[in-house]
């Protein structure tokens, strides 16, 4: 997929978040996805990394805002480690809230809060590898342990990731909700996890700490909606912002292209937009 990078948002609301983030960078807080945002996505998920330009450009940014912040399914430590945001000069205040916001990572004290491991996901963890058998032979299906508070089948590595993905919907649905657990869908992966956190209320939830002026969010996936929601909600009330897609394969849920007001090339094109805002804030 080829795009003109302008960086010129196409519809008014983004256009106004970007120029209030010009206009007051010292109240703008950017906030970031980390697994197809500043992270090609990769077969193997152990492999990923941010993009090699990723911390530097977001450091270059971060120092002109009120605050910079990664939102992740992650736990906050492996995208800290996998996008090498620890110890960065211009990252000093920088926030990574893993597990979809339950989890806090500050630079300043290089520590992470975590919340106790939830009951549910102990015994998922011991019951599914015989339930997928149970469910039919997906060969290449890739079961990744999130440190104890969620668990995550993934499917990209079957000879039919779409298959095997509607295949396993419905019944890992069923295996969560028994456990008082939800089912979490992205990009060839099926999450089972608590209810009651997402990227919207976490990116909320900080945008009031912060005292945000406006908001720049930009995300690629299914569990990146929550926080467009998030900052629709806010731009009715009033604060501006501008909500970025990072696309480029074909599997990016049309969702997330229709809603943005601005689409950049994969991880390359969110590090370009970063760079250029650095820029011109310079
Ligand atoms: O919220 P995010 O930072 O976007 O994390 C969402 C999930 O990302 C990871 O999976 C995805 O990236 C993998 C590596 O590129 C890819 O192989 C996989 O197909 C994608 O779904 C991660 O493994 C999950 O734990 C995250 O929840």
């Amino acid at each position: 997929m080829a795009f003109a990078e302008t960086f010129t948002p196409r519809t008014p609301e983004g256009r106004d978040g970007l120029t209030a983030l010009l206009a007051h960078p010292e109240r703008a807080v950017v906030a970031l996805d980390f697994d197809g945002t500043l992270a090609p996505i990769v077969p193997d998920p152990e492999q990923a990394r941010a993009h090699p330009g990723a911390a530097a450009a977001l450091a270059r940014l971060a120092p002109h805002l009120a605050a910079a912040v990664i939102l992740t399914g992650r736990p906050a430590a492996v995208a800290v480690r996998y996008g090498g945001f620890a110890e960065v000069p211009g990252l000093e205040h920088l926030v990574v809230l893993g597990h979809y916001g339950a989890e806090r990572w500050d630079a300043r004290s290089g520590e992470a809060h975590t919340p106790a491991a939830p009951e549910g996901v102990t015994a998922v963890r011991a019951e599914l590898p015989g339930f997928l058998e149970s469910v039919g032979r997906w060969p290449g299906l890739w079961i990744e342990d999130k440190g104890g508070h969620a668990v995550a089948v993934h499917t990209r590595r079957t000879d039919d990731p779409d298959a095997a993905f509607e295949a396993l919907r419905a019944p890992l649905g069923e295996l969560a909700a028994r456990h008082g657990l939800v089912v979490e869908p992205g990009r060839y992966v099926l999450e089972l996890r608590p209810p009651g956190v997402d990227k919207g209320v976490a990116l909320t939830g900080f945008l009031r700490e912060a005292g945000a002026g406006s908001v720049l969010y930009a995300g690629d996936d299914l569990g990146d909606l929550a926080a467009y929601a998030a900052v629709e909600d806010l731009r009715a009330k009033g604060l501006p912002g501008l909500l970025v897609a990072s696309a480029g394969a074909e599997e990016t849920p049309q969702e997330v292209l229709a809603r943005a007001d601005l689409t950049v090339a994969g991880p390359a094109g969110v590090v370009r937009l970063l760079d250029h805002l650095a820029d011109r804030l310079a």
